[in-house]
This record gives structure tokens, sequence and C-alpha cells, in this order.
């Protein structure tokens, strides 16, 4: 008899197929406590989850005492419990690598739009406001050649480095949990603390995962010590910053611009100050939203969780060692 799992996302049709040629597949909307009461035998026989964006925690797992297998269509996995998971030796999978490249791609739209007012001075341009030759109050600021500071130095933050180096000549500082190497020998990175950093980068890219460690490591202190010329873009998690103190620190003239692709709480509220602000890009967590490269974590997804619930974890698992 085929597995039984639980598939809470949409999944391209030829997707789907494959996951059904291994597993029976109950296919939910989401995992809210509703959901799960209405299909509970479906919950309760499940050997594995496939989805993404959705809370996967103790309470959950109290109703899937089957489960041996969770599959994120994402490579950032701060909305499981891994200590609820690792204390029922459940693996969790992710997807890194296949999204690197697009990840950076809208880093640097974010960095180039935040600059040159892309998305403010093409309105004007549609509400009719190009009347006569530009001045000032349409330039922007420069990116090339300008010092980048990337926080957050792993694959997506290499990805970025390769293309501010080589496309940009930006010098580049960044911070991480240890020295990376590749980044220092191919595009003469500089590592420093976090504070240096901030103090003499005009760009400052945070491309970090949202842990315990770093929830609100952007706060009004760090704001404050930020040149007031800086641009600052938040590519990793929302509640990496504090977004309370970043909206006071655009407002104050702290920083100049932000762009920003995610957010404390999301879908970002439609009464959210940051949103009647002209120096923010403010974008709905496109990082890796691509055709191509949302196809190619779903396949990801798909294949990791065939791979996990057949004990074969050597590729993209966050917790191997719950196999031991
Ligand atoms: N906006 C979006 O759509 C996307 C956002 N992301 C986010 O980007 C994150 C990074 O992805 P990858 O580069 O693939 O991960 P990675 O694991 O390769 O890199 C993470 C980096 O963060 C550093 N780090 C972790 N905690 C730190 C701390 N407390 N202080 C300083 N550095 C710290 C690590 O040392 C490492 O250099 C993901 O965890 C996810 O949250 C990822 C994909 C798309
Ligand atoms: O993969 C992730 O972590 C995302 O945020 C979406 O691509």
């Amino acid at each position: 008899m085929k597995p039984s799992i639980i598939l809470y996302k949409a999944l391209p049709d030829d997707l789907k197929r494959r996951l059904e040629e291994h597993f029976t597949v109950t296919q939910v909307a989401n995992l809210r406590p509703e959901t799960v009461e209405q299909h509970a035998d479906a919950f309760a026989s499940a050997e594995g989850l496939l989805g993404s964006s959705e809370k996967v925690d103790a309470s959950l797992l109290a109703k899937m005492p089957k489960l041996r297998a969770a599959s994120t269509i994402s490579v950032g996995y701060d909305t499981f419990d891994v200590d609820a998971l690792n204390a029922k030796n459940i693996l969790l999978m992710h997807t890194p690598t296949v999204l690197t490249e697009t990840v950076a791609d809208t880093i640097m739209a974010l960095v180039l739009s935040s600059a040159r007012r892309v998305v403010e001075v093409a309105e004007r341009v549609k509400k009719g406001e190009w009347t006569k030759s530009i001045g000032p109050d349409w330039f922007g600021v420069d990116v090339h050649h300008k010092t980048l500071g990337i926080v957050g130095m792993g694959r997506i933050g290499l990805a970025l480095a390769q293309r501010a180096h080589f496309g940009f000549g930006m010098p580049i500082l960044y911070n991480a949990r240890r020295q990376h190497q590749e980044a220092e020998n191919r595009f003469q990175a500089r590592y420093c603390d976090l504070d240096t950093l901030l103090k003499e980068s005009d760009y400052v890219v945070l491309v970090l995962p949202y842990t315990q460690e770093t929830h609100h490591l952007i706060n009004a202190e760090k704001f404050a010590i930020m040149k007031s010329s800086a641009i600052f873009v938040n590519a990793g998690r929302g509640p990496v910053v504090d977004e309370e103190a970043l909206i006071a620190a655009l407002k104050n003239g702290e920083i100049h611009a932000a762009g920003l692709d995610v957010f404390e709480k999301e879908p970002l509220p439609v009464d959210s100050p940051l949103l009647t602000l002209p120096n923010v890009v403010a974008l709905p967590h496109i990082g890796s939203a691509t055709h191509e490269t949302r196809y190619g974590m779903a396949a990801c997804a798909v294949d990791n969780l065939i791979d996990a619930l057949n004990g074969n974890v050597e590729k993209n698992c966050v917790n191997p060692q719950v196999m031991k």
C-alpha cells in the first residue's frame, strides 16, 4: 500500500501526478485547525506533509501521529517548530539552491528601484506629471561603486555579491555566523562585525533566516548607526527587522530609503504606514516568484518527500540526525 500524505499547496498537474505515483494524496487548502478537523482521518494516517507558508507546530503534530517527513516548498523553514519535529524524529526537507539566483536577482531589483526611485517616478509618468525636462526632484542616487553591506553571506548572499562585484563594481562588506572564504577570494568581500557594516555601508541588505537569534536584529539602535544616506533592503524574513523602528527611521531621515520583500505581517496590512512613504518600495514576497523557479522549487520538494520517506536524507534535509 502507498503511504498517505497531506498536500497543502496547489501543484502543477505533472508534479501532482508524480506525487500520486508514490503516495495516496489528500489535498487540503491550508493547515488551520478547522481544516485538520474536517480531514481528521487523513491527517491521522499521513506519513508525509508537503506545502509551504503554514505553521507546523506541536499542536498540528499531535494530530499527525504517523508523520515521518515534512517537505516545505521553500528554503526558509521558520514556520516549522524544528524542536517539536526532532522530538518526534520527523524529517524536515527544504529547497535550497534551486531559488538562489532568482532571489539574488530580486534583491538587485530592490536595490536599483530604491536607489533610482523607479516605482515612484514611473507612477508620476503615468499620472501625467512628466510635462517638461526633468529636474533634481526626479533624481536618484548611484548604485555602482557604492559600498554594499550584506548581512547573511549564505547561498543567496554569495549570488548577490557576485552580481554586485562584477556587475556594479561595488566594494562588499559582509556579516555572517562565519567567514566565507569564497566570497573573500572571488569578490574581495570583507568580513566585519554588524555595527561596522551598518556604519560603513551605502546599501545594507539583509538575507538572513528568521531564528530566535535574528528576531529584531535590526532595531532602532541599529538604524541610528546607519548612514542617513543609506538604503536598506530586507529580503530575508520580516521579523528580523523591528518594523516600527524602520518606519520611524524612514520618517525621521535616519536612513534614506528602503526596499522590502518581506514584512513582520504578511500579507502587509493595507493600512501599514510603510505604504504611505514615497521612499519605500514594497514587494509582496516575490523573491523566488518566477514561473521557472517556483516550478523548480515544487519539483524539488516533491523529490525531497519521496527521498525522505525512502530514508534518503543526503540532500536538502534540515535535520538528518533524527534518522540515527
Ligand atoms: N524573499 C524571499 O522570497 C526569500 C527569502 N529567503 C530567506 O533568505 C534566507 C537565506 O537563504 P540562503 O542564503 O539560502 O540561506 P543560507 O543558510 O545559505 O544563508 C544564511 C546566512 O545567514 C547567516 N546567519 C544566520 N544567522 C545569523 C546571525 N544571527 N547573524 C549573522 N548571520 C547569520 C549564516 O551564517 C549564513 O551566512 C532564508 O532562510 C529565507 O529566510 C530565501 C528565499 C526567498
Ligand atoms: O524559499 C523561501 O524561503 C521563500 O521565502 C520563498 O521563496
